[in-house]
């Protein structure tokens, strides 16, 4: 079952772009990826999910309910964390917490102590004395605490420190393993490659590609370096599938997409000393979609 269809999404702001034309799926059980550079929409996309922001056009299904239709009922299963998160300064952490839970026709009570454990929150500080990393720490709580069946995380680490993160990912992992579906956005290549089965890159409000983390990196050109004991001339690497060859005295290095077979036979002649064969990192990948974009104008 697909538990966000969202189908020709459009947001304008006046004149201004939002989205265009944005469709995607995120299956039950996914942690489904959003990047994106800074304005390219992954925040307006969820927003308008959420019904925070209403759409020029388009439609949506989450759980397989009209997105606005049925707003309320859908909300009881979600989880958002936003973006940016803003608060009654002089309240304290446990306060707000429980104000929060009040929405939700079960017992949070539990739960909270053990998410603020996990997360090492203090809970009875005043939110005007947390950290930026601690106020997020509250949010996170904050779209936790309910058990949702539905996870919906906005650029979620910025402030968090790489301990945190890691804590904070077992814990998205974990609710993921209990059945939650979780949708990531992040400007993180690296952290969408750790977390998510799926991935949709989003340019300038448009997506231009949904893919399989897997795929995405399959699919891909691998990166050669060869270092030898004497000097290496770079015509003996003139083959099919070889591109952007750099020789540096006894180093060559290369990309390559295609059969290994006549590579490695080529490295057979070759007196070696070490060899590197490297999948790209979704950074670089992710660069070659945006490079290629540009160029297809
Ligand atoms: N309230 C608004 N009024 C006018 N334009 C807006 C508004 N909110 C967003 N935009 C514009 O819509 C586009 C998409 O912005 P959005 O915040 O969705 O991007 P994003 O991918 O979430 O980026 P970031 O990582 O910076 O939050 C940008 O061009 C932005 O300037």
């Amino acid at each position: 079952m697909n538990v966000i269809e969202i189908k020709n999404l459009t947001k304008k702001y006046g004149k201004a772009r939002g989205i265009s034309d944005v469709s995607l799926t995120v299956e039950e059980g996914e942690i489904f990826g959003f990047i994106g550079p800074n304005g390219a929409g992954k925040s307006t996309t969820i927003r308008t999910l959420l019904t925070l922001i209403y759409p020029t056009s388009g439609s949506a299904t989450v759980f397989g309910k009209d997105f606005i239709k049925e707003a309320p009922e859908i909300k009881k299963e979600i989880g958002y964390l936003p973006s940016e998160v803003f608060y009654y300064d002089n309240m304290k952490v446990i306060d707000l917490l429980k104000y929060s839970a009040s929405f939700y026709k079960k017992d949070c009570s539990n739960r909270i102590n053990e998410l603020a454990e996990r997360m090492d929150l203090d809970l009875n500080k005043k939110i005007d004395d947390l950290s930026f990393g601690n106020k997020k720490k509250v949010g996170i709580v904050q779209g936790l605490l309910h058990t949702p069946k539905l996870i919906i995380l906005d650029e979620p680490t910025s402030g968090l420190d790489p301990l945190m993160q890691q804590t904070f990912f077992e814990l998205l992992k974990e609710e993921n393993q209990k059945g939650a579906t979780i949708l990531f956005s992040s400007h993180i290549l690296s952290e969408v490659q750790r977390l998510c089965d799926r991935v949709a890159i989003i340019k300038e409000g448009k997506i231009i590609k949904v893919e399989k983390i897997s795929t995405l990196k399959e699919s891909n050109y691998k990166k050669f370096r060869i270092e030898t004991k004497s000097e290496i001339n770079k015509q003996i690497f003139a083959l099919d599938g070889i591109k952007d060859i750099e020789v540096d005295d006894h180093v060559i290095r290369f990309l390559f997409k295609g059969d290994l077979n006549p590579i490695m036979d080529k490295i057979a002649e070759l007196d070696i000393t070490n060899l590197w064969v490297e999948e790209p990192d979704l950074e670089e990948i992710f660069m070659h979609y945006y490079e290629k974009e540009d160029k297809d104008r």
